[in-house]
């Protein structure tokens, strides 16, 4: 059985962390309630991908954290990491499914509630639902589907969901009203001058939220 918790799902950027670098960055928002996070590096090499997951790895050994690579399946195996997170133009998830093995967590990016309802939830262990909101972070991201979308989307998921895309402390509440599992963020926290304080922030939303 796969355990994993997506409530705080923290996706680092190479560029926003460049002040404290992405593996302390882990480790202030782990210190500040993060509960899963996603090594995301679309500029490098997959060795330089590889080195960095180890250092996150070695991070997080003997805590429930959970380690997922994006994009990189090749990476994702050679860390050992706990999963991998694809897109829908990134490779088929079946395809995805073979290469990792039975026991990596597996996820997916949705867009529409098209993909939602086509998901297999045999293959597929989440689902990364956005963008809710327009983001810098990400400048060819889709049309955002707003909160409304999110919650169409989100029913119809047949797995666990995460909602990303231009997300704040401040959108904690509507983001769990609309269904979602968790929120996944980069720049509210890879972003800020404080990122242990500012993880602090939405996992006390989260808390607030599901009283
Ligand atoms: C949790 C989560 N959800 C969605 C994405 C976006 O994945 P993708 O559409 O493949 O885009 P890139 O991140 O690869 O640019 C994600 N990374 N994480
Ligand atoms: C990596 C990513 N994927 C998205 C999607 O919609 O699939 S939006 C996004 C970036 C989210 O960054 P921020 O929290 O700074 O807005
Ligand atoms: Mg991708």
């Amino acid at each position: 059985m796969k355990s994993f918790d997506l409530s705080l799902y923290l996706v680092l950027d190479p560029v926003l962390c460049a002040d404290i670098g992405m593996v302390e960055t882990a480790r202030a928002a782990f210190a500040g309630g993060a509960t899963i996070v996603q090594l995301r590096d679309k500029d490098t090499s997959t060795a330089a991908m590889i080195e960095t997951g180890l250092a996150l790895k070695q991070m997080l050994a003997g805590s429930n954290a959970r380690l997922i690579v994006n994009d990189n399946v090749e990476a994702a195996i050679a860390i050992g990491a706990d999963g991998l997170h694809i897109g829908q133009e990134d490779m088929d998830a079946h395809e995805a499914r073979r290469m990792i093995g039975p026991d990596m967590i597996l996820g997916l990016s949705v867009e529409t509630e098209a993909l939602a309802s086509a998901i297999d939830a045999g293959i597929v262990d989440y689902a990364g639902v956005g963008p809710v909101f327009a983001t810098q972070t990400k400048p060819d991201h889709k049309q955002p589907i707003g909160l409304d979308g999110l919650a169409g989307i989100v029913k119809l998921c047949p797995v666990p969901t995460v909602a990303i895309g231009g997300l704040k402390a401040e959108h904690t509440a509507a983001v769990l009203a609309a269904g979602a599992d968790g929120l996944a963020v980069v720049s509210a926290i890879c972003g800020t001058p404080d990122p242990a304080a500012a993880t602090v922030l939405i996992a006390q939303a989260i808390r607030e939220a599901r009283k």
